[in-house]
This record gives structure tokens, sequence and C-alpha cells, in this order.
């Protein structure tokens, strides 16, 4: 094709991604790809010199839409200069450097200070830019075209975080931020959705840009404010100044900005950031570098687009867009009954990805995939979790439908629906039920038998009739040797570790029983409160509520499991067998001496000096209570190196803080 040829058609497409992406907030392909596309584009507009009247790299964001009022930016609002690898954030320093010293040799009288940068978070969300007159939040608009912007004062006055008065009165200032969904908020509000959102960028973008603001409301935004680009009666000289005057007017800023002369050391914050990021209770989509120096600035400029003393270092997309091929349903070791969707072969952040999970059929539905076998869906991987589908690309239902089973695909047992799920119920008679009850009895959080794997519980059930994990404990030898691939050694390896799990203390055998909703932390909870194995059977819901983190649902699950004549039977079985069970010796008086007795203390980041779980022991024997996450209650943070959101929630808090890890040890000793 020619090129020209070739350059009208990707103008055209793009334009219309650009229009449902800013204009409708439905996008119709992912970042990633459009970024593909528009990369192409520059790379034809550069080698032919030529660029169509109408194309996206000659605009600013899209078009408005009707029904909102506009608003005139009193400085334009600009996007900004992309770097996508270290060589090309090497090349945009490069040029600020010779930008600078270009600047310089022409006035030696006045020379600009050395360059250094400021490193921020780039959010992902809607451009704000607010218009506060002597004092009084008179507008807020979208970034719309740059110049012109769409009204929204009454959708942003929903939002909580930001002042409706600030104590600066001297005119009209504006100051830009990004509104944001955060990703717990957006989990809350899919849970109770008719229609769940697929990410939180278009859960802010089309909250804000709705006619009705109640709906905005719902969404319970929030926004982080990064620039101010209009002042009648303040000047700023550097970036530091601007960040302290929007905190000090109560606009929320970003607790993770960071400043740096070298620009070796800027590249080092980008991979702390990019490690930080899965951590964070908000998307972004990489970091912004901005050159420190206010004057700096002036003298580098802008151009048609963006300014030349910024730019944004993109990460690796998180999200893309496949093809739904076909659903296989697993059963789980609770009968639960789980789709696995398989998709068309696609890179995203680093791995080729073809199964996604589908969570549950309640899912399928809200998230209008009943009809999408064989269509374009939009997946999302973040961190080490397997991606999720987010829903169809289209909203037609153009693909074909996904049937749920009535029955047990291992079993053929009819299947019940509860709540949003399926269960067989068949638990003493469906293979892939037993396997997982024994494999996850076998972990290592729960009775540790060491070398036993998935594999292992396969060979017991197809070869010994192993059905529960008590079986385990009538294992011969003679039986073990007469399996493929047992030895001597490994036959009785595996009763050696046998025997020893048989001293597991109390909370690691209940987890190893698997009660449906009961987790680690649980377990724990019930043993140190009723350091007997009967008495916690014996529990009422009642009296299991009342402990703490403790609630009816996990209440029920536990007095259910344990009204079950076959678990009660195998639980009897073992303990006849010989497994103990036994609570820990009551806990020692300790000393109320420590600095750490009676506080509520967080751990997060890497320590070198310890493990997390011996910090936590060791807390724990000074009269420390160690929790999980940061909140009010808590009174102190350990973080070590590379804590992210927890150190940056304690901060915002108030809590007290130790970031050194030698004073930490030291305290612990002292
Ligand atoms: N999927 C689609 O169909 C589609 C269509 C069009 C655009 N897009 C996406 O949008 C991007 C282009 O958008 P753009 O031109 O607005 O650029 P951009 O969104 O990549 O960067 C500019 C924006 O960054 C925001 N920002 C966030 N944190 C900031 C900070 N700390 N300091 C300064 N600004 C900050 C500002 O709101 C600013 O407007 C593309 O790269 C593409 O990924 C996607
Ligand atoms: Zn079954």
């Amino acid at each position: 094709m020619d090129p020209m040829h070739s350059m009208e058609q990707l103008v055209a497409e793009l334009n219309k991604y650009n229009y449902h992406y800013y204009t409708l907030d439905k996008p119709l392909l992912s970042d990633k790809e459009y970024d593909a596309l528009y990369d192409q584009l520059v790379k034809l507009e550069q080698e032919g010199g030529i660029v169509l009247p109408d194309s996206p790299t000659q605009r600013v964001g899209g078009e408005l839409l009707k029904g909102f009022v506009q608003h005139r930016h009193l400085s334009p609002l600009w996007s900004l200069d992309k770097a996508q690898s270290m060589d090309q954030l090497s090349n945009w320093n490069a040029r600020a450097v010779r930008l600078t010293t270009d600047y310089n040799n022409k006035h030696p009288e006045n020379p600009l200070p050395p360059l250094s940068y400021a490193v921020e978070l780039k959010f992902d969300g809607l451009t704000l830019n607010l218009t506060y007159t002597d004092g009084k939040l008179v507008q807020a608009a979208t970034r719309g075209n740059g110049t012109v912007g769409e009204g929204i004062l009454a959708q942003v006055k929903t939002i909580k975080s930001i002042p409706l008065t600030i104590p600066y009165k001297d005119g009209t200032i504006e100051v830009q931020g990004e509104g944001m969904m955060n990703l717990s908020v957006l989990a809350d509000y899919n849970t109770r959705a008719a229609e769940p959102l697929k990410n939180a960028r278009n859960g802010a973008a089309g909250a804000l840009r709705n006619l009705n603001p109640k709906l905005t409301a719902e969404r319970r935004l929030t926004a982080f404010f990064y620039n101010v680009g209009y002042s009648e009666g303040i000047r700023f000289q550097t970036h530091k100044e601007m960040m302290s005057f929007l905190h000090e007017n109560y606009f929320k800023v970003n607790p993770f900005i960071s400043y740096f002369d070298n620009f070796d050391d800027v590249v080092e914050q980008l991979e702390d950031i990019q490690e930080r990021r899965a951590g964070l209770d908000y998307l972004i989509d990489g970091a912004v570098i901005k050159i420190v120096d206010m004057r700096t600035r002036e003298a580098l400029g802008y151009t048609d687009k963006f300014p030349r003393w910024a730019v944004a270092f993109k990460f690796e997309a998180e999200e893309t867009t496949t093809i739904l091929e076909s659903v296989s349903w697993e059963v789980g070791r609770t009968g639960k009954i789980t789709p696995v969707a398989r998709v068309e072969a696609v890179e995203l952040a680093g791995v080729t990805v073809q199964n996604c999970t589908l969570n549950n059929i309640g899912d399928i539905e809200r998230k209008n995939l009943k009809h999408a076998l064989g269509s374009r869906v939009f997946i999302r991987r973040s961190n080490e979790v397997i991606p999720e589908i987010l829903g169809k690309v289209t909203e037609e239902n153009d693909g074909e439908e996904i049937v749920a089973p009535e029955n047990c695909p291992s079993c053929g047992f009819p299947l019940e629906q509860r709540g949003a799920h399926l269960f067989c119920n068949n638990r003493l008679d469906c293979k892939p039920q037993i396997i997982g009850r024994i494999t996850h009895f076998a972990s290592r959080d729960a009775m540790d038998i060491e070398t036993f794997s998935v594999m292992t519980a396969e060979q017991l059930y197809n070869e010994i009739n192993v059905r529960e994990p008590a079986d385990l404990y009538t294992l011969t030898f003679d039986q073990l040797i007469q399996l493929d691939r047992f030895g001597e050694k490994k036959a009785n390896n595996l009763l050696e570790s046998l025997e020893k799990s048989k001293e597991r203390d109390l909370a690691s055998f209940l987890f190893a029983l698997g009660i449906p909703n009961t987790g680690k932390s649980t377990t724990k909870t019930l043993a140190e409160h009723y350091r007997d194995l009967h008495a916690i059977m014996n529990a009422s819901a009642e009296d299991l509520i009342a402990l703490p983190d403790v609630g009816g649902i996990v209440a029920d699950s536990i007095v259910n499991f344990f009204a079950d004549p076959f678990m009660q039977a195998g639980i009897e079985k073992m303990l006849s067998l010989g497994v103990q069970a036994q609570a820990p010796a009551a806990p020692q008086v300790v000393s109320t001496d420590s600095f750490f007795y009676g506080k509520t203390v967080v751990l997060t980041g890497t320590l070198y000096q310890l493990t997390r779980d011996e910090a936590s022991e060791k807390l724990e024997a000074l009269g420390a209570k160690v929790t999980g996450s940061v909140s009010s209650k808590t009174d102190l943070l350990i973080a070590g190196e590379k804590a992210g959101s927890k150190l940056a929630k304690a901060k915002q808090l108030g809590i007290q803080v130790i970031e050194d890890e030698d004073e930490f040890v030291r305290l612990l000793q002292s």
C-alpha cells in the first residue's frame, strides 16, 4: 500500500478510536494497541514529511460532548511527550541539556541552574482543570481539546477531597490534576453494580462526563493535583514551591514525588515506581519527569502539543484485547466450579497470556459475556495473578453463547447454584475435590508434609484408594513401595514427613482442614482463643461472631463444616492415628517495658537482617499486635526497603514510621 493511503487509513482509524475513548469513554481497543497504531502514524509522518490536516498527532484530547457548557482554559492544557524506552528517555534528557546549554551560551550573565528533575506518578484518570476566584471554586473542566474543555463543576463538586474554598484569595488561579477512581472503590462498586465497570479510568471518566452528578457521587472519586496552570498573583521558582502551594491550599497531592539532581537517579526511581505499581490503590500508566526550575521551563518552552520540560515514561501496559476462544469448567477442593477461559495467545506485561479467569457464572452475566465466545474481549493482568477478562469490546451479543454446565464436568453430579457460584455437592466421590482437599491438607501452611504434591495425591488416589486426609496416616511402607516412581528412600521420606506432621499445631491443623471462607489468620484466631480442637468444633455461630475478624459468613461456614458427620469422623480418625492438633503453650507473660508493648504494628517492604515472619514473631513476643494493613488503628509502621503504598498511607495518616532497619533491630533487642 502506498504510504499516503496507509496514512489516510490510519488517521481515519485513530480518529474513530479517539472519539470512542475521549468522547464516549468506551474504548474500542487497549491503550497498548492504540499507541502502536499512533506510533506507526508518527513514523509515516516523519518519513514522508507530510501531516494530514485531521491527524490526531496534531491535537490534544478529543471532541466536546454536547450538553456541557464550554470552558475556555485560562492557559492551555498540554499533552505529554512520551518515552517508551530508556533510549527515548535519554534522548529527551539530551535535548533538555542541549537547550539549556544553548540558552546559557546566549545569556552568560544570567545562566540557568544545573538541571534537576521531579519524578511523579502518571495517574491514569481524567484530566481536571479547576478555576478558583478569590478562594472559591467557580469552575471545573475536562481537558477537552486543550484550549476549551467541558464545564463539569457540579460533577467535580461531588469529589470529597476537592476543596470548595482555598486559603489563597489573590484573584484567579487554575490548577490541574487527575480525577480517579480508587481500585478498592471500583471493586466494591462492581460487587453491587448491575453493569460492572471495565476499569477504573473509564469509571472515573464516565462519571465525570455524565450529565447526572448523582451518578458521579456514587462512584466516590478522588483526585490528585500536580500543576498550577494559571495564576494572577503568584509565581513559583520551582516545582517544589508549586507543590507546597497546592498542599497548603488543601489539594490532595501524591506523596510519591521525588527530586533528583542526577539523571541516573531518575532512572533508578523509575524502576522503583514500577515495582510499587501493583501495590497502589489506583491506576498509573507510567511516571512523569519534570524539570524543577521554572525559569528553565520557560526557556525550553513547548512544541504544538507538549512542553519540552516534561516527559511521560510509559510502563508496560497491563491491559490489552484478545479473542475469547473457549471456556472450560474446573472443580475446586470446596466443590466450587470455576470457569476458565482460553484466549488467543497475546503478549501482556511481559508474558504470553492464554488462560484467563472468569471468576464465576454470575460474573459472566454481569460482565455481559454470556454471548462472547469468539469475540474480542478486554483482559487485564496486574502483578502475578492470572489475567482477568474485563468485558466485551463491543456491546452487541454477536458471539456464541457460553453455556454453563448442569452437571459436574468431573463426576456428573447435578450442580447447585449458590449466589454467583455453581457447586458440585458430591464431596465424597468427586475426584478433583478429593485431590484438592488432600493437596491443601499437605501444603506448607497447612500440615507441611514435605515433598507432597498434587501428583502424589493423584497417585495415592488412583493406586491406593486414598480418599480423605485421614487415609494418609494409615499408609504403610509396603503400600508405598509398590507405587510407580517410589523407591525405598522416597517411601520412607513420606512416612517420616507424615509422622512429623502429627505435631503440627492447632492453628495449622484447622487451616489444613480447608474450612470454606476461613483463611490462615482466622484459624490462628480460633486456635488462640479456644486452645482446644473440640471446643472449636462445638462452638456456636454466636460465640464465633464475637471473635475479632469473624463475620457471619465465616461463622456459619465453620459451624456447618463441623456439623458434617463425614468431617467429624475424619477428624476423630486422625486424632486416633496420632495427630495432636495442640494449641501452643500459653503465651509467656511479656514485660511491658518494650518499646513495642501494646502497639499495633504493620510490617512492609524488604528487611535484610530477619524475615518478615521472624520480625512478626519477635514483635508479638514483645507484646505488639502485628496486623496486615495500615489504618487509623495502626501505631507504628516498620518500612523495609522498597516499601510501597502502606508507607504512603502511614505518612498520610501521620503514623509513626521506622524506616531504618538497624534502628528497628536495636529496638527489638533493647
Ligand atoms: N484506547 C484508546 O482507544 C485510546 C484512544 C486515545 C488515547 N488513548 C490513550 O491516551 C494516551 C494519550 O493521551 P494524552 O495525549 O492525553 O496523553 P497522556 O494521557 O498519556 O498524558 C497527558 C496527561 O497525563 C496526565 N497526567 C497524569 N499524571 C500527571 C502528572 N503527574 N503530571 C502531569 N500530567 C499528568 C494529565 O492529565 C495529562 O493530560 C495514549 O497514549 C493512549 O494510551 C487510548
Ligand atoms: Zn463433581
